[in-house]
């Protein structure tokens, strides 16, 4: 039976409850962004560094979000993305709420899904680090407010934001340039390299033989690359990934909670280590940069590379707080409209 509304207050009531119903949009990973709005994004980061940078006082940015909380539902440690969040929060004249793994009652006491339901009723957004990329996608199911993956185990959108902003500064573009991975397939270079063929860059990762590509994210940058005219590449020699290339980035062979793995690893990327030998024997392009997530260890990149004036890591460091405000604008005070 289809019934009509039609008094005022049934009018009302079904608004509210359209309204309450309205699914936030999410941050889940750089597959779900198209083009546009990845450059919006990185845009905004770049509008509000030269806010910060100038140091001028932002009382309309401040009102925003004033009065609310933002959750930060952290299972792992963090430096980077914990102050970048934080600080962004602030930015926006919100309240910060940082719920570690020890804080809270989830996974011991409680369940995911009605940790979502609590926390998403009293916060405007919760920036989720987690384990599995299954939690990331449970929390969006059952959260009434944008989630914000802040690192899981297959994606970093957060750093891949902030990579496309720190390239465009370095190079003045994106367009026409080669990035080359030198290290482990992981989360990082899964969202990168989505996002640098989304920006125009050519991507080639090197990655030791035994270690897979993820397929999906494989497949995904193909296809971008194939409608762009862009290359994308998986080799396992780091030369043929550093031929012409202008960015050059790495990240820690051995993530969080894989520590046992440590020895195996250091075997296994044997000859990966970066350093200036290793860029001059690829051939990479006169004018390259390096660049890191961080946290950095000795292994993946040599102090000749990491603190030379080719680096870019502490500027790219700074750019996750323009990164992360760019998202709390775009996903929570637009509401997921990320042109606006
Ligand atoms: N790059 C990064 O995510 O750093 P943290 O783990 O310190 O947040």
């Amino acid at each position: 039976m289809i019934m009509t509304v039609k008094s005022a207050s049934s009018k009302r009531f079904f608004s509210a409850t359209t309204l309450k119903s309205q699914k936030p949009r999410h941050l889940v990973n750089m597959i779900q962004l198209n083009n546009e709005e990845l450059a919006s994004l990185v845009n905004k980061a770049a509008g509000f560094k030269k806010i910060v940078r100038s140091g001028e006082t932002s009382p309309v940015n401040h009102q925003k979000l004033l009065g609310k909380l933002v959750a930060l539902l952290f299972s792992k440690r963090s430096t980077r993305t914990r102050i970048s969040t934080e600080g962004a929060a602030a930015f926006f004249g919100a309240q910060p709420m940082f719920l570690g793994k020890d804080d809270i009652q989830l996974g011991v006491n409680e369940s995911m899904y009605d940790t979502t339901k609590v926390i998403s009723s009293m916060t405007s957004c919760i920036f989720a680090r987690v384990n599995r990329h299954q939690d990331i996608l449970d929390l969006c199911k059952d959260s009434s407010v944008p989630i914000i993956n802040s690192l899981c185990d297959m994606y970093h959108p957060l750093q891949a934001i902030t990579d496309i902003l720190t390239i465009k500064e370095a190079f003045g573009k994106t367009q026409g340039l080669k990035l080359a991975w030198i290290g482990d397939s992981n989360n990082v270079i899964n969202d990168l390299a989505i996002a640098s063929l989304r920006s125009g860059i050519d991507v080639s990762v090197s990655i030791p033989q035994g270690v897979e590509f993820d397929t999906e994210v494989g497949n995904k940058a193909h296809e971008i690359a194939k409608e762009q005219n862009l290359s994308f590449e998986v080799v396992h020699d780091p030369a043929v990934a550093l031929k012409n290339a202008d960015v050059i980035v790495t990240d820690t062979w051995i993530s969080m909670g894989q520590e046992e793995e440590k020895i195996e690893k250091l075997k296994q990327f044997a000859g990966y280590q970066i350093t200036p030998e290793m860029i001059a024997n690829g051939q990479a392009n006169s004018n390259w940069k390096f660049m890191h997530c961080l946290p950095r260890h000795q292994e993946e990149v040599n102090d000749d590379v990491f603190y030379s004036d080719r680096s870019l890591v502490f500027e790219e460091a700074e750019n996750r707080l323009y990164a992360a405000m760019a998202v709390i604008e775009a996903f929570v005070v637009n509401k997921g409209d990320l042109l606006k």
